[in-house]
């Protein structure tokens, strides 16, 4: 499903109104009414069916205004209370106003600060309230009389819905304006705005439901806009269903080169999710003094000692071997408790000279890149790279506070300039894709924010490489199912005491939940 920005909503708007004929007031009766079902889906469960609808004096006001006419129409108590000037109403919007007063509704303007306590009173003592007051046409601070209202329907305890997005936050990228409305639920029109999915934006959105209001669907597959969601049905389309007739050598043959002393548990977790993700085989490249841990610990792994001249860690020395071993799988990774050796760059340099299969880097493989990027350049073969914020600031020299205001752009950048496939992780992680597309996942929850997740989510995208899904796509299914996962982790154990393996142990549920297998 496409993210848009409100500039790019504004465009698709018009497309619709312009060269499909589809007038303005027609697609805001489209939006009333998926509100009013939503509104009507929330009232069933409570005793007060009393509504009062915020109203700015744009198009999302208007919004506002045919939920108030349809939910009048179905018997219920509705006040519209809008804010400022009413000369300076939408167009379509005053056409729906001036529906409303032959009607009846209780509709009345707030334009003084005296206003606010009266309207403070009607906002706790109904229902629901509606909040239409901004969209995607938010473009500067909220103050005044506007923040008053906001900060009044924030202090009551109704159940607050708003239309499109919470008003204050802004659609291109999730910024507050100084205030934004705490949502219960938000009913997103048409297509998902970047600051319904971003934060900390996103924190004020609440369950989202999102609505078709008529824009055709053609023009919007014609936008060229670059972000997609990941959903469900994208994953599901994603993943192969197994053949009957089948053996182990049509999932593939996975490689980690992964773990030092002390970090053993890094290049299990990763081994494990490989396992887990339906790989065939797996070989794991492990410094032999540490051959006999991992041979304890993964039962259905085969183990490559490998020859070490410093002790515990994967060095020069053991380039040849790992290179012969590569040579004979389908995917490789490396980097999972590694270790920080400068050695490790030389090693990356031999890999990435001699692969012709697709390569997944992370934790100490992307400390080592980030004092050599440009050895990127000498990958024939994909290349998916998993940095947390930490490791893209430390591999891009970008502070962390700016890459957390500009996720979205900065992935994209380094996936162009490197041509590799970039899954920035974090809360919303990102997929980038070198051909400028974005993908963003929604999965997840803080519980996964703990040692070994992102070792987690590097056996599930090798996992899956190994069974030859195209790398983007399998750069998006596993970010999908890591979330899932985590997820179903948080859901049973709940968030505090969820640990990596847990993740790891779910791995299999939640792909039979998307594969039905
Ligand atoms: N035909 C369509 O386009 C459709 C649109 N739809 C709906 O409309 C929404 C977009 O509507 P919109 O473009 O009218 O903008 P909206 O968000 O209502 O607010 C703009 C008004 O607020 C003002 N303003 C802005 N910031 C402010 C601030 N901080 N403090 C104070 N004022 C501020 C701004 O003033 P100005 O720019 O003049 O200064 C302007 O008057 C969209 O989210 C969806 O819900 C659907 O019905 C489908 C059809
Ligand atoms: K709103």
């Amino acid at each position: 499903m496409k993210v848009v920005d409100g500039i790019e909503m504004k465009k698709l708007d018009r497309k619709a109104m312009e060269e499909y004929g589809i007038p303005g007031v027609i697609l805001m009766e489209h939006a009333g009414m998926a509100v009013t079902e939503e509104i009507l889906k929330d009232l069933a469960h409570q005793e007060n069916k009393e509504i009062v609808i915020v109203c700015g004096t744009g198009n999302n006001g208007g919004d506002g205004v045919v939920a108030a006419r349809h939910l009048h129409q179905k018997g219920f108590p509705v006040k519209v209370r809008i804010i400022g000037d009413i000369a300076r109403i939408s167009e379509d919007a005053k056409i729906n106003c001036d529906i409303l007063k032959k009607l009846r509704v209780d509709i009345k303007t707030i334009i003084d600060f005296k206003d606010v306590p009266k309207l403070s009173e009607e906002l706790s003592r109904c229902g629901v309230i509606v909040d239409a007051i901004f969209g995607t046409g938010l473009n500067k601070e909220v103050q005044g009389l506007t923040r008053e209202v906001i900060l009044a329907v924030n202090r009551t305890n109704t159940y607050v819905l708003s239309i499109d997005i919470p008003s204050g936050v802004r659609a291109s990228d999730g910024h507050i304006c100084g205030i934004a409305v705490k949502a219960d639920k938000t009913v997103v029109l048409q297509l998902p705005k970047i600051g319904n999915i971003q934060f900390p934006g996103a924190d004020y959105a609440g369950e989202m439901v999102v609505k078709d209001i008529g824009i055709p669907h053609e023009a919007i597959e014609k936008s060229n806009f670059p972000i997609n969601l990941i959903t469900a049905d994208m994953v599901q389309a994603i993943l192969p269903q197994r053949r009957k007739d089948t053996h182990k050598g049509n999932y593939g043959k996975a490689y980690i080169v992964a773990g030092s002393t002390g970090m053993t548990g890094a290049a299990m977790l990763t081994c494990e999710a490989v396992l887990r993700s339906g790989a065939g085989l797996l070989k794991v490249a492990i410094p032999q003094s540490l051959n006999n841990i991992m041979e304890v610990r993964l039962t259905e792994a085969i183990t490559v000692p490998l020859p070490e001249l410093k002790k515990g860690v994967v060095g020069i020395s053991d380039i040849e071997k790992i290179i012969k071993t590569m040579q004979e799988s389908d995917v490789i990774a490396v980097g999972p408790g590694s270790g920080q050796t400068r050695e490790l760059e030389e090693v990356l340099r031999n890999i990435f000279e001699a692969a012709t299969i697709p390569i997944v880097l992370d934790a100490d493989a992307l400390n080592a890149l980030a004092h050599r990027q440009e050895i990127l350049k000498l990958i024939k073969s994909a290349a998916v790279l998993t940095p947390h914020t930490g490791e893209m600031s430390r591999l891009t020299n970008i502070p962390v506070e700016e890459i957390n205001r500009n996720r979205i752009q900065i992935a994209l950048e380094f996936a162009k300039k490197w041509n590799v496939i970039l899954i920035l992780k974090g809360a919303r992680t990102i997929v980038a894709s070198p051909d400028g597309k974005v993908f963003v996942n929604t999965t997840g929850n803080p519980g996964m924010a703990t040692a070994g997740s992102g070792d987690v989510l590097t056996g599930i995208v090798t996992g899956l490489l190994a069974q030859g899904i195209q790398p983007i796509k399998a750069a998006i299914a596993a970010v999908y199912l890591h979330g899932v996962a985590g997820d179903r982790a948080a859901a049973r154990l709940g968030e505090y005491g969820l640990i990596a393996g847990d993740i790891v142990l779910e791995l299999p549920y939640a792909i039979k939940e998307i594969v039905g297998k």
